[in-house]
């Protein structure tokens, strides 16, 4: 093990800058003296991370923005205390594993396995209020910060909730790291469940390519390929750095080297709501050193995106920016182009990472807010052509998806259709692939980067 040597209390307060920038989306607290003793609680307490194992995604996403690696960033829309169970855990990570053994085949590069995971407790919300049967409430925030049970009470923001999360996030990384390097998550075993997709009738149209990998196994196996040396994989934390107090909180210097991370996670990204590049989230990630992301909507202009790089990585340091871009089906092939063709000729380099989940939410008929499975690989297919017709490198993709077999994502091999969403449509916020549409969508993304 290695030792941890963040320096915990003495927290230089340069990163501190963002209190002088606008701020989205941020709860609006009743008890300030409440929320500076949270944040002070946090603020003893040990980095939930390691700036070595931040560095080291680093330079994994580097190599995913030359196309020497691709990513795999997928988890729930918002995680939550009461599903902060084992079972729950395992299942998540299982699903990833087993996408990240298709696409690695696929990809034939090394794929990184990161999961929206082990802290993504805050969220946006396109109101600040809920009406229900006429009662009107404050929206739920995330666990983080509220309750989701639709009462006054449950939903006033409790900073108290920032160290619940802290202690759930620290949890959830524990077991995936107990698993990741215990040998849960050993490619034999990985394969073998992998061999469970067949019952899925999706299964016939991958049915040559998921032999192709049996073979390869057996190849593997007959060459003297040591397994053993298999059995431990990286895994990686991300969750969108939304609620400042909290990441705040969470900021510590690496006493090897004097420079700042924010060590609730490996990977923070700042979403479409809260990207302004003068704002408070951003601010926030430029004074830290890992790996950030920002997610793109279809009304960013390639200016935006030159403002973002010169705040957020303005001396061009590989594997530092990522670009998450979600669209939306109708519109990826005609936004994008200009915006990937902007960066290339700025020249300091981006991994470009879609997003085909948050572009596509519509609400059916039957009032459940969900998407679509076809337009959500049309996205995706999207992503690979105008990168392919440009030239330049799709570097991954991050989904919202459940190891459970929940019906919020319409279509699908299992044809999930209106009727059906009602019988488990369990998420807080926005509609996830369950375990067989993650799947599906891993084997179809691995034929596109074949071909
Ligand atoms: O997860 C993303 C956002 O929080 C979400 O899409 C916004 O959802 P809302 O429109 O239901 O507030
Ligand atoms: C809020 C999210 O996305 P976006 O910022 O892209 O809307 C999300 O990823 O859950
Ligand atoms: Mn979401």
């Amino acid at each position: 093990m290695m030792p941890l040597v963040m320096n915990e209390l003495d927290v230089p307060r340069t990163a501190a800058s963002w209190r002088e920038h606008p701020a989205a989306q941020q709860p609006p607290y009743p008890d300030a003296e409440a929320l500076a003793a949270a944040a002070a609680d946090l603020r003893s307490r040990p980095p939930l991370v390691f700036a070595g194992e931040v560095d080291s995604l680093r330079e994994k996403m580097a190599a995913a923005s030359r196309g020497h690696a691709f990513v795999l960033m997928g988890g729930d829309c918002a995680e939550s205390f009461h599903d902060n169970t084992a079972n729950n855990i395992r299942l998540k990570l299982q699903t990833i594993l087993q996408m990240a053994a298709v696409l690695t085949y696929g990809a034939s590069t090394p794929v990184i396995k990161i999961g929206r995971m082990a802290g993504q407790y805050a969220k946006p919300r396109s109101a600040d209020t809920e009406t229900r049967d006429g009662v009107t409430l404050p929206s739920y925030r995330g666990d983080c910060v509220n309750d989701h049970a639709f009462t006054s009470a449950a939903r006033v923001p409790d900073p108290q909730r920032m160290v619940e999360a802290y202690l759930r996030a620290g949890t959830t990384l524990n077991l995936i790291r107990a698993f990741t390097m215990g040998g849960y998550a050993d490619l034999r075993e990985v394969h073998s469940w992998n061999r469970g997709f067949t019952d899925n009738p999706a299964y016939k149209r991958f049915e040559s390519f998921a032999e192709e990998i049996d073979r390869a196994m057996r190849f593997m196996e007959a060459a003297g390929v040591d397994f053993d040396a298999l059995r431990q994989v990286d895994f990686y934390a991300a969750h969108e750095a939304l609620l400042l107090e909290y990441e705040d909180a969470m900021i510590r210097e690496d006493s090897r080297s004097g420079r700042l991370y924010d060590t609730s996670a490996h990977l923070l990204w700042v979403g479409e709501r809260t990207r302004g590049p003068r704002d408070a989230h951003v601010a926030l990630l430029e004074g830290v050193h890992n790996p950030v992301g920002v997610k793109v909507g279809p009304t960013t202009t390639p200016q935006d995106l030159i403002d973002l790089i010169d705040h957020l990585n303005p001396q061009g340091d590989p594997g530092r920016l990522t670009f998450i871009t979600r669209m939306g089906a109708a519109r990826i092939r005609e936004v994008l182009p200009a915006l990937v063709e902007a960066v290339r000729e700025d020249g300091r380099p981006v991994t470009w990472v879609t997003d085909p989940m948050h572009g596509n939410t519509i609400t059916s008929d039957n009032g459940y807010k969900t998407r679509r499975f076809d337009t959500i690989m049309d996205e995706l297919r999207g992503f690979f052509e105008v990168h392919r017709e440009l030239g330049t490198v799709p570097g991954g993709i991050h989904v919202e998806l459940t190891g459970d077999d929940v019906t919020e994502v319409l279509g699908g091999g299992e044809h999930i259709d209106e009727c059906r969403l009602a019988e488990r449509y369990e998420t807080l916020v926005d509609p996830r692939l369950n375990h067989q549409q993650s799947l599906e969508m891993a084997f179809e993304v691995a034929e596109m980067l074949r071909q």
